[in-house]
């Protein structure tokens, strides 16, 4: 199954090296406004070619909405966007057309499908990630008429900790930073790692506010576990952590446990979701990009024939996949959410009542 939630579902289209990209959203409420401006912005944010730590494979990613959309509003249609490849050059991967990039998907797409799209990693290539932005981008446009945001940034690079976490440096630099003051290090990290033909993983940090309680659907569509089957459904995320994550399996539970007064909770080491239900605090995700799996080191590899053979990559790879990376996982953020809050709204017979003035 290609298709992403249960109300408000999309599912894209497009490889890497094809003609055009895209997404069809469905479930869309009518009567959202839609700010094209906004939907660039967010396209552009995300898109490939802008500096020496992203991959030079230049794309402009605009977006042409085809359907779902008139003067300015959502119908209730389907919602169907575009984007057209510009800068394909194919001919980069010539060399590697029988081969399969450790690391990447090359290999067990072959081997499940019997089929090799050589130019470059076809619909694996997280050139598809355009499109999931695009799809983000109107769930943004609705979670904005309930003032929820959501926002993300650079946390880690090759190991390298942000050791605060401040917004509002994001939008001017040109690795998503968190910490103005670690940027330069994880920078030259990057750097480094391009210069020597590699390439480091990082962690992105997704933070989600005025997410109003009761998002979520137990048991087996929990808020958490929508969220990891979002940020696992990314190119090259191997891990996510919600609220303290990792840390809280070394904590006595009272160090834990966020303790409730009549205003709220006194803390939030459990990343604004219990028992699978968002409490109404702020939601934190860290999502965990491995490195970028092309690299222009020689390796070891097979063919499409199972011969042995070594290998020298050329072409155009980001450096640090977790940078771009962090938009698209905020993108995937904001689809859940406009995901849950459309299917939360049956939960009780008042909202129902509601609708139909009973
Ligand atoms: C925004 C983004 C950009 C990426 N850029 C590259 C790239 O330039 N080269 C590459 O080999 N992999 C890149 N990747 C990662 C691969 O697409 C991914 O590792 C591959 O599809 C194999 O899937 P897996 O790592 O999830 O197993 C990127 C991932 C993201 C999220
Ligand atoms: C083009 C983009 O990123 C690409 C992601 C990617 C990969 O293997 O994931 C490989 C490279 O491109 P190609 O598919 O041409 O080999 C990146 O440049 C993009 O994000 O728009």
């Amino acid at each position: 199954m290609n298709t992403f939630g249960h109300k408000f579902r999309f599912t894209t289209f497009g490889e890497s090296h094809g003609k055009a990209l895209g997404c069809v959203i469905d479930g869309v409420p009518a009567g959202i406004k839609i700010d094209e401006e906004f939907i660039q912005n967010e396209m552009n944010r995300r898109k490939p070619g802008q500096n020496k730590y992203a991959t030079a494979r230049k794309e402009s990613d605009s977006v042409e909405i085809l359907s779902g959309v008139f003067e300015g509003l959502t119908t209730g249609t389907p919602i169907s966007m575009v984007i057209f490849n510009e800068n394909q050059k194919s001919k980069d991967y010539s060399n590697v057309k029988d081969l399969f990039r450790p690391g990447h998907a090359d290999y067990t797409y072959f081997n499940k499908y019997g089929i090799r799209d050589y130019r470059g990693g076809g619909r694996s290539s997280a050139r598809e990630t355009a499109a999931r932005v695009a799809a983000g981008a109107i769930a943004k446009l609705l979670l904005k008429e309930l003032d929820i945001e959501v926002q993300s940034g650079i946390c880690e690079i090759d190991g390298i900790k942000a050791k605060n976490h401040d917004f509002s440096n994001v939008q001017d630099s040109e690795i998503y930073a968190l910490d103005k003051n670690m940027e330069q290090e994880q920078k030259d990290a990057i750097l480094k790692a391009k210069n020597s033909h590699n390439s480091v993983g990082g962690v992105a940090l997704i933070n989600i506010k005025n997410c109003p309680i009761g998002l979520g659907e137990p048991l087996y569509f929990k808020l958490d576990s929508q969220f990891a089957n979002a940020m696992m459904s990314i190119n090259a995320v191997k891990a996510i952590e919600i609220g303290d994550g990792f840390d809280a399996v070394n904590k006595k539970g009272y160090e834990n446990n966020d303790e409730i007064r009549a205003k709220g909770f006194k803390s939030n080491h459990s990343g604004g979701i219990l028992g699978g239900i968002s409490n109404g605090e702020d939601i934190d995700l860290k999502v965990y990009f491995k490195p970028t799996p092309s690299i222009f080191i020689k390796q070891e590899t097979i063919d499409i024939y199972n011969n042995e053979v070594e290998y020298e990559l050329k072409g155009r790879h980001d450096p640090c996949v977790a940078v771009r990376g962090s938009v698209v996982a905020e993108s995937m953020a904001a689809l859940v959410l406009a995901d849950m809050l459309l299917l939360n709204m049956s939960s009780k017979i008042e909202n129902i009542k509601k609708v139909y003035d009973k």
